[in-house]
């Protein structure tokens, strides 16, 4: 199983700091996964167009089955991690959003600035989660035990979990 981790980050991408986020959603893999998977990194500029083509190359050429974004979801001018998102999606699925940003607003107020999304293109699922290194491991804990059912609906691959770290929930198993 692939996993496409993209950083979008302007200054990151210029090398003015170090990205951390991109790492952090590697390392939680690493510790809630089970199954056999292999990530494929980019690390890009807020610009929506190469936004765009990243995630149709990760999901149509790379084959990656989950692609996870972190930074560009809040309101500033060239935050558009959102609508790169939206326009490359077959359906959206708002409960990701909904959730993640519940689950951040126990740590911080400003969790209501982020607009990330998820959504569905072909037989990848693309998640987005805020820039903060900080909140890649609490978004991620909070949609992880849904996210091997939601694979499976879409005709991806078989994902299993630690279940110390994430109990993946399938109905009916
Ligand atoms: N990928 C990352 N790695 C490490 N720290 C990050 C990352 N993304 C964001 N941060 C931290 O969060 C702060 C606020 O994030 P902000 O939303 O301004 O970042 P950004 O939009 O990724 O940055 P930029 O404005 O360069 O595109 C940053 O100043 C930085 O300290
Ligand atoms: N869990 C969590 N969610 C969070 C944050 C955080 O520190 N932790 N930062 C918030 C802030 S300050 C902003 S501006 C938005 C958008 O961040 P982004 O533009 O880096 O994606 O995410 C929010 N969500």
């Amino acid at each position: 199983m692939r996993i496409g981790i993209v950083t979008i980050s302007d200054r990151a991408s210029q090398g003015i700091y170090e990205d951390k986020s991109g790492p952090a959603i590697e390392q939680f893999f690493r510790e809630a996964l089970s199954c056999t998977w292999e990530p494929v990194f980019r690390l890009i500029p807020d610009e929506q167009e190469l936004i765009e083509q990243t995630l149709k190359q990760l999901c149509d050429e790379e084959g990656c089955a989950l692609v996870v974004t972190t930074g560009g979801t809040g309101p500033a001018p060239r935050d558009v991690t959102p609508e790169a998102t939206e326009k490359v999606c077959d359906k959206l699925l708002p409960g990701f959003g909904e959730l993640m940003r519940q689950v951040s607003l126990r740590s911080v107020p400003t969790a209501i600035l982020s607009r990330q999304v998820a959504g569905i293109r072909g037989r990848s699922l693309i998640i987005n989660l805020p820039g903060k290194p900080a909140a890649i491991r609490e978004c991620l804990l909070a949609v992880m035990p849904a996210v091997p059912y939601c694979l499976d609906l879409i005709g991806g691959p078989y994902m299993t979990t630690r279940e110390e770290v994430v109990r993946a929930f399938r109905p009916g198993s």
